[in-house]
């Protein structure tokens, strides 16, 4: 019998809105797929030939790079961050809606002018999008990589400057900060491994149709 082909989804915020999406297109995990206090980390599927694993967000993209897992659902910040060539984003899923911007404490922004930046120090987990944004805009930037919580940087002097995801703007208002530039907007996609994608034709293409005409008929 040949392998499963195997979907890597993030724990998180994102697994809520993909566990419908991944329905809509005929894939229902087994009950403990979906229950954050299982330790498991591969499941079953109502498909015997589709395998799921729920890994970190940062490391769908890494498994299906990788052609460890054949498709993923991922945002788009993580592929950018990323920029791996393996991978192929066919399908905007149309969920994990945010974007990525540049934050700084309320007080200096009403003082800051955004087009006076020559150098600015920042605390993100995604220092690639944001060299690259700088650079683009003729700014040095050196970052600082933190994993999480960078909304504390400005406040214990770790970093002046912040470049995190935005959807609400609660979490930047409860710690004092304010949006002052947007990098980019994000959503979910769907990833391929561009290899997985040729090898294993027959299962991985109806699937990416699949999700194809799901989005389609949810935006229709
Ligand atoms: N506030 C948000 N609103 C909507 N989508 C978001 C938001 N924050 C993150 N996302 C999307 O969800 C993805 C996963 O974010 P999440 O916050 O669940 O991961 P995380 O907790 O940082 O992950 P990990 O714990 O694995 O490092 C992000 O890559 C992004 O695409
Ligand atoms: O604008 P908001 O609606 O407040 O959302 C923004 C927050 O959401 C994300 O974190 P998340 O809650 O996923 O936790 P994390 O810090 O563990 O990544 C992001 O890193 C922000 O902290």
């Amino acid at each position: 019998m040949t392998e499963p082909v195997i979907i890597a989804v993030p724990k998180g915020r994102i697994l809520e809105e993909a566990l419908p999406l991944l329905a809509q297109v005929g894939v229902v995990p087994e009950p403990a797929f979906a229950d954050e206090s299982s330790r498991a980390l591969r499941f079953k599927t109502n498909r015997s030939d589709i395998d799921i694993i729920r890994v970190r967000a940062f490391d769908v993209a890494t498994f299906v790079a990788h052609g460890a897992a054949q498709l993923g659902i991922v945002g788009s910040d993580v592929i950018g961050e990323f920029g791996y060539s393996e991978l192929y984003a066919p399908v905007d899923l149309g969920i994990g809606h945010c974007r990525l911007s540049v934050a700084e404490p309320a007080d200096m922004a009403a003082k800051d002018d955004p087009r006076g930046w020559s150098h600015v120090r920042i605390a993100t987990k995604y220092p690639g999008l944001t060299q690259a944004h700088f650079e683009a805009r003729g700014v040095q930037a050196e970052c600082v990589k933190l994993n999480g919580a960078m909304e504390l940087a400005p406040i214990l002097g770790l970093a002046p400057r912040i470049v995190d995801l935005v959807s609400s703007g609660r979490t930047l208002k409860e710690n004092g900060l304010v949006e002052v530039e947007v990098i980019e907007q994000v959503t979910s996609r769907l990833i391929v491994n561009r290899a997985g994608f040729k090898t294993r034709t027959d299962k991985v293409v109806p699937l990416v149709d699949a999700f194809r005409r799901t989005v389609a008929e949810a935006a229709a």
